[in-house]
């Protein structure tokens, strides 16, 4: 089977070409203004003869996408009514779409939902404090994102620990652009930190994370600034970016190894963020097997990792400096051997994730 997977996003598209679940070819189109632009160029570069599919990355599916699903203009019109909820992502998401549709007329196309594997969140952690009336009619509930992501690092890490999924806990950071937490009961999502949007939750390259809800009120009210003022503020001047000016965090590590210290502040602002939720669903999950690190920071910001997880030896989390410190592509454990709770690095594969659920999807 033939499976082009296009992971499209506000800043780069993302591709794959997988033959028979392995892949072929792919690459990353990066600094994208215009993202069907980008795509177009995307399918007139890779061999997309004899496509069996095409597998798209869609971020927001709202309550009704749990599973991978063929794209109709049923389907579509579904996605467009979710863009209020994901406003950088599904506009995107869509543009991959129609070009895609337009340019592969036959080839079936499937949507793969980020928040399909958080459907399994129960009630307890995926509604909100509010009245349940207007939370109901408007749809207000943690839909949780990543999930892609979140379930092939987890099943990825019982592999790596030899253990089977359905009876490992973990605990998975997925640290990118865009920055979540997932905790993962015996191959289930159980919770995570991203909630309504991809707003809530770690703090990110250029989104804030957990706010006060009132700093909103207080910056409409007091500073008189427009709530699309606000949300520019929020998802695109805020996180690492808004705390010292840059959201790359390699810029970021540079800056705190010469001393800066709005970069040091930054950094620790982000990691204090993670060992938070790290506590918080270590107790939520009442044991954890694994804790797991992804995505550009989490695979390869070791002084990210060292932070996250420093002084919680008291849990039985440690992290061995030489594993953390090894400059390494592969998936590894980065704790001490023996110790209670065990730290890996597992390079996220959203792109062949999708493939293999877009070929599960058609061979049913
Ligand atoms: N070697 C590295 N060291 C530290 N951070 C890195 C490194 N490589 C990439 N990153 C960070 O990873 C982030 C992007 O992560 P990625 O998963 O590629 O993002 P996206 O959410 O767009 O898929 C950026 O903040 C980048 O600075
Ligand atoms: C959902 C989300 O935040 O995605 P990304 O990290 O790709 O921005
Ligand atoms: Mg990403």
């Amino acid at each position: 089977m033939k499976i082009l997977v296009l992971n499209v996003g506000s800043a780069s598209v993302k591709w794959g070409l997988y033959l028979d679940g392995r892949s072929v070819d792919g690459g990353l189109v990066d600094r994208v203004t215009d993202p069907a632009q980008a795509v177009r160029e995307v399918l007139f570069s890779a061999d997309v003869s004899g496509l069996d599919a095409v597998g798209h990355r869609v971020v927001h599916g709202g309550l009704r996408f749990s599973t991978p699903t063929l794209i109709d203009d049923e389907v579509l019109e579904a996605v467009t009514r979710l863009i209020p909820l994901a406003p950088l992502h599904n506009p995107v998401n869509l543009a991959g779409i129609r070009i895609a549709r337009e340019m592969l007329p036959g080839v079936p196309q499937a949507a793969v939902f980020d928040t399909a594997f958080h459907r399994t969140i129960p009630p307890a952690q995926a509604m909100y404090a509010i009245d349940v009336e207007v939370a109901q009619e408007n749809g207000i509930a943690r839909y949780g994102f990543h999930g892609t992501s979140h379930a092939y690092v987890s099943h990825r890490t019982a592999k790596l620990l030899g253990r089977d999924p359905a009876e490992l806990n973990v605990i998975t950071l997925h640290l990118g652009n865009g920055a979540s937490a997932c905790a993962v009961r015996g191959g289930r999502s159980t919770t995570t930190s991203m909630g309504l949007s991809p707003l809530e939750g770690l703090v990110m390259g250029s989104r804030s994370g957990n706010i006060d809800p009132a700093v909103v009120f207080h910056l409409h009210r007091v500073a008189g600034m427009s709530f699309d003022a606000i949300d520019d503020l929020l998802n695109k001047r805020s996180g690492l970016r808004g705390l010292c000016g840059d959201g790359d965090m390699r810029e970021v590590l540079r800056r705190r190894a010469d001393g800066d210290a709005a970069a040091t502040l930054a950094f620790d602002v982000y990691c204090e963020r993670v060992k938070g939720y790290v506590g918080a669903y270590y107790a939520l999950l009442g044991r954890v097997d694994a804790i797991t690190f992804t995505a550009g920071v989490g695979e390869n910001a070791a002084p990210v990792r060292e932070a996250s997880l420093s002084g919680l030896g008291a849990l039985g989390i440690s992290v061995d400096p030489a594993r953390n410190d090894a400059a390494s592509r592969e998936e590894r454990l980065i704790s001490p051997d023996g110790a209670p709770v065990a730290v890996c690095v597992v390079p996220t594969d959203e792109e062949l994730e999708i493939a293999t659920q877009t070929a599960e999807l058609l061979a049913r």
